[in-house]
């Protein structure tokens, strides 16, 4: 069995920043809005050395690329689920969790929302990051040669279009480092994996295929989560932003009005608003407990997911949250962080 290279990424990534200007994923307008930086490969330098980021998946898993770029020094500590890297923050086996919220073919990740809302960790960074799918086999076996492909149920639907192609049974598996690692440990020589070129090269498997997802434009927005808030730094050092979540009775368009003009009316930038409301979408109530008051298990059939443009020490954001809390059941700050613009590309 082949030996997994340690994980580098300090050394040989090669890193492109993607600039994009309203706060959504979108892709940038023009090639000129994308750069070429980091080629000594230091990304931001957050946090501190040593500190120790979960993730879910194991090595080479994307989830590990963002911790990596949200904080370069850092330890990452492999976990079974998103779950389990919040209780490892939770019982100090680590300092931060990584969690995937948002992507650009999936739209919000309602799963992860409904963790922030179960557990006490705050926001306090977003990475973006640029998911480039790959097809990887054991070395030496050809793609006539494949019968099957494992993956993550994730990379499996944003690789629909190829995997119909090439006519592959599909199995969805926990992540996709592990979907490596399984061909390696069980010496499959009939199954793909659809990982990233990284874990491609930390697990020595041939990349038969790359760009594999059915969109180009491809990017997964990451929170790093923490027990306690950071200190915010100073407004002048660049945009901050807020995540919020917001429940309420019903009369879903009035409120969603009410909600619009206490941000518009203060000129106050959204730059995300999902509407989790059965009537809409289908979909069914969302339980929320609220751990800061453990008696209050309730279900809200209507729930709002909101990130804006500001600090919540900004006295226009105290405002609106408090005009908000006046007519909601329900109202959270899960975090308040710099606002991130760029698109890392790691590969
Ligand atoms: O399996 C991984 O590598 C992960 O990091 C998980 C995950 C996800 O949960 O969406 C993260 C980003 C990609 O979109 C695919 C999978």
């Amino acid at each position: 069995m082949a030996a997994a290279p340690s994980l580098n990424l300090q050394s040989n990534l090669h890193s492109l920043k993607r600039t994009f200007s309203n706060g959504r994923l979108r892709k940038p307008r023009s090639s000129s809005s994308i750069v070429a930086l980091h080629q000594n490969g230091s990304l931001r330098s957050h946090g501190t050395p040593g500190l120790r980021v979960a993730f879910q998946g194991s090595t080479g898993a994307y989830s590990e690329f963002a911790a990596k770029t949200a904080c370069p020094e850092c330890a990452t500590v492999p976990c079974r689920s998103f779950a389990d890297a919040i209780a490892a923050v939770e019982r100090d086996r680590a300092d931060r969790a990584i969690v995937p919220v948002e992507s650009t073919m999936e739209g919000t990740a309602l799963r992860n929302y409904d963790l922030l809302l179960r557990h006490d960790l705050r926001i306090v960074q977003e990475i973006n990051l640029f998911v480039h799918y790959c097809l990887l086999a054991m070395p030496g076996v050809s793609t006539a040669e494949l019968r099957r492909v494992i993956s993550h149920p994730m990379a499996l639907a944003h690789c629909g279009r190829a995997l119909e192609r090439l006519g592959l049974d599909r199995e969805a598996v926990e992540d996709t480092a592990g979907a490596v690692k399984m061909l390696l440990s069980e010496q499959m020589l009939d199954t793909a994996a659809i990982a990233s070129p990284r874990a491609a090269a930390i697990y020595g498997l041939d990349v038969l295929a790359g760009g594999l997802q059915d969109e180009s434009w491809n990017v997964t927005r990451f929170l790093l989560l923490s027990k306690l808030p950071e200190p915010l730094p100073p407004s002048s050092s660049g945009k901050m932003k807020t995540s919020m979540v917001v429940a309420h009775r019903g009369g879903s368009m009035t409120v969603l009005l009410k909600i619009l003009s206490a941000f518009s009316s203060r000129d106050i930038s959204l730059t995300k608003l999902e509407v989790n409301n059965p009537t809409m979408e289908g979909k069914g109530p969302v339980i929320i407990l609220d751990v800061r008051s453990p008696a209050m298990l309730k279900t809200f059939p209507h729930v709002l997911y909101v990130d804006f443009e500001g600090s919540i020490e900004d006295e226009k954001v105290k405002e609106a949250i408090d005009e908000i809390s006046s007519f909601s059941v329900f109202v959270r700050v899960l975090g308040c962080y710099a606002a991130d613009p760029h698109v890392y590309d790691l590969y």
